[in-house]
């Protein structure tokens, strides 16, 4: 499979603190890449940087062989998955908005055939994540796991090659989150995406991924923390029935992951 992100020598700091340090890596196409690390070891950063909203402060970050705009987003194919959704409208009309926005950036509304268009793709993505029957219901009146199915609906509907997901189950209960992991799955292989998920999770890492990245320091001052950024300290290709190193289990601070995984 080819290389769809590159980053080359990346380092990024803000002042005389250094986030991340020495990364440069190759994420094919089509590959599910679960992106672990303790607190404050830079993974949200990273997302960032494959975003084109942090510009990193050495090195190169190439899309497509093409070095990253700034803020390049839905149009080079990349859309972070945010918790987004308007309290206000209701389900449909959140996904719409999404289309409505991409379509009328300066008045977010469309009229006659565009608009009628934009309801059945909307409708077509939310049936897709499960939400057929809710198309009129509001956020407030919805479970985690319903509003979480929007907020992919609303990502998926601008069609992204890759789309960057920061913990989006980490505030599900343990039986939605397996729903959820069956959905990301199957929205993965029939859209063809690429996904990179951020997660504390490392049996979810384990389990969804087919590459696992730790960031960590390898190096510490412990005079002056901010000395030495984080970089990959593991980087495992899997197939879906890989087990954790008990090193990497340990250093990410998890619970055992690998009675999730059997
Ligand atoms: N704009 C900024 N200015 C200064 N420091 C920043 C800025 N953005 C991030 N940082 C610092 O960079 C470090 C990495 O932050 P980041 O959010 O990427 O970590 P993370 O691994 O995603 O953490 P968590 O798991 O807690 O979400 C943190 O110490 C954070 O305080």
């Amino acid at each position: 499979m080819s290389a769809l992100i590159e980053l080359r020598n990346i380092w990024v700091e803000y002042g005389d603190k250094i986030v991340l340090e020495r990364v440069s890596l190759q994420l094919a196409e089509g590959s599910f890449v679960a992106v672990v690390g303790p607190s404050g070891a830079g993974k949200s950063t990273f997302l960032r940087l494959i975003l084109g909203q942090e510009p990193p402060t050495r090195g190169q970050v190439l899309l497509g062989d093409m070095p990253m705009r700034a803020e390049c987003g839905p149009d080079r194919g990349v859309v972070f998955q945010r918790y987004s959704v308007f309290p206000h409208l209701t389900t449909l009309r959140n996904v719409m908005f999404g289309i409505e926005c991409g379509q009328a950036p300066f008045t977010a509304r469309l009229f006659g055939a565009q608009r009628r268009a934009a309801r059945d793709k909307a409708a077509e993505m939310l049936a897709a994540v499960g939400l057929e029957h809710s198309l009129d219901v509001y956020p407030a009146q919805m479970s985690g796991g319903m509003q979480q199915r929007l907020a992919i609906a609303q990502a998926l509907v601008k069609h992204p090659r890759i789309l960057l997901l920061d913990e989006p189950f980490g505030a599900l209960d343990p039986g939605t989150r397996l729903d959820m992991h069956a959905l990301i799955t199957r929205l993965w292989q029939e859209h063809g995406l690429t996904i990179l998920m951020v997660t504390h999770d490392i049996g979810e890492a384990f389990k969804l991924g087919t590459r696992v990245l730790a960031f960590d320091k390898r190096r510490h001052d412990p005079h002056a923390p901010h000395r030495f950024g984080a970089t990959v300290t593991y980087d495992l290709s899997l197939d879906r029935k890989t087990l954790p190193p008990p090193a990497l289990v340990e250093a990410v601070g998890d619970t055992d992951p690998r009675k999730e995984i059997a």
